[in-house]
């Protein structure tokens, strides 16, 4: 998908949430156990409840790999689903993935071609040719983890490394790769108040913000910092939505729970051109 498609599908829905589908047979509602697929269930009842307050959907991969073939059956069929029903969705495979360069095409091969992904999450710690294969793929987008939402965030993002901090690092030095218009990074809604900075380093850049929701991150904060005259951000949810109610009305929770952070995203949508 091009990026002019995504920016389009914000403005027309009035959101830039992305629904991330961690799908947790722990959390699905007990009759959706009975199904042959309920993974697959479980996310069709969400994307259809879902789909017209959100412009991307982000499966995160481990959900699915625990599950063994069954859950990559189930990834696949989503992927179907999303492909066939909604081909206007922006999809983020977030596997974070980066390894020598000939696994890195085998990885990108896996979620761009095979399971038709328009994206996927990637480690930078490999550096440049572990990355430059997943931008070689045109209309992909390969989003670099930069600055995490998580605590262990500071173990290494944050330490100096030349002067400045690492993460830092991770964003110049990554605008030198080939095709680095093809790449956009994660900084965690947690981290808002960094993005002043980072906005400094890569002005037009897209990011996927997690980190609202149940990790506590401020879409107003991330806003106020990070967004830019294209938007530029992707907010992901996922337990936020997916398990506002653990009941048989989870889907219509799920979608409420959606819709509450479209008409907030409606709001700073509306500061950009004043
Ligand atoms: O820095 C990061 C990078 C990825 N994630 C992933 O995003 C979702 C967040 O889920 P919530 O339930 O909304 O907290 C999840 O898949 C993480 O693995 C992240 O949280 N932080």
């Amino acid at each position: 998908m091009k990026i002019e498609h995504l920016i389009s599908q914000i403005h027309q829905k009035k959101s830039f949430l992305c629904v991330g589908l961690d799908t947790d047979l722990e959390k699905i509602p007990q009759h959706l156990l009975e199904d042959e697929d309920p993974i697959f269930a479980f996310n069709k009842a969400i994307i259809d409840a879902t789909h017209s307050f959100c412009v991307a959907y982000k499966p995160n991969i481990a959900f699915y790999e625990a599950y063994g073939l069954k859950g990559w059956k189930s990834l696949e069929r989503t992927m179907a689903y999303l492909n066939d029903k909604h081909p206007e969705i922006f999809t983020i495979a977030d596997a974070k993935r980066g390894d020598i360069g000939n696994t890195s095409t085998r990885y990108a091969k896996a979620f761009f071609e095979t399971l038709n992904f328009d994206s996927i999450t990637i480690a930078p710690y490999m550096g440049k040719d572990s990355v430059e294969p997943f931008l070689a793929f045109e209309d992909k987008h390969t989003i670099l983890l930069a600055l995490t939402s998580n605590q262990g965030a500071f173990d290494f993002q944050t330490k100096k490394v030349n002067g400045g901090e690492l993460y830092k690092e991770v964003l110049k030095v990554s605008k030198s790769y080939t095709n680095a218009e093809r790449l956009m990074y994660v900084v965690g809604a947690t981290k808002a108040t960094y993005l002043k900075d980072i906005r400094e380093i890569i002005p037009d850049s897209f990011l996927l913000v997690p980190g609202v929701g149940a990790q506590g991150g401020s879409l107003q904060e991330v806003c106020a910092y990070g967004m830019t005259k294209n938007v530029g951000l992707l907010v992901n949810s996922s337990r936020g939505i997916l398990y506002a109610s653990t009941g048989d009305d989870f889907a219509e929770a799920a979608a409420n729970e959606a819709q509450k952070i479209q008409i907030e995203m409606e709001v700073e949508l509306g500061k950009i051109h004043k």
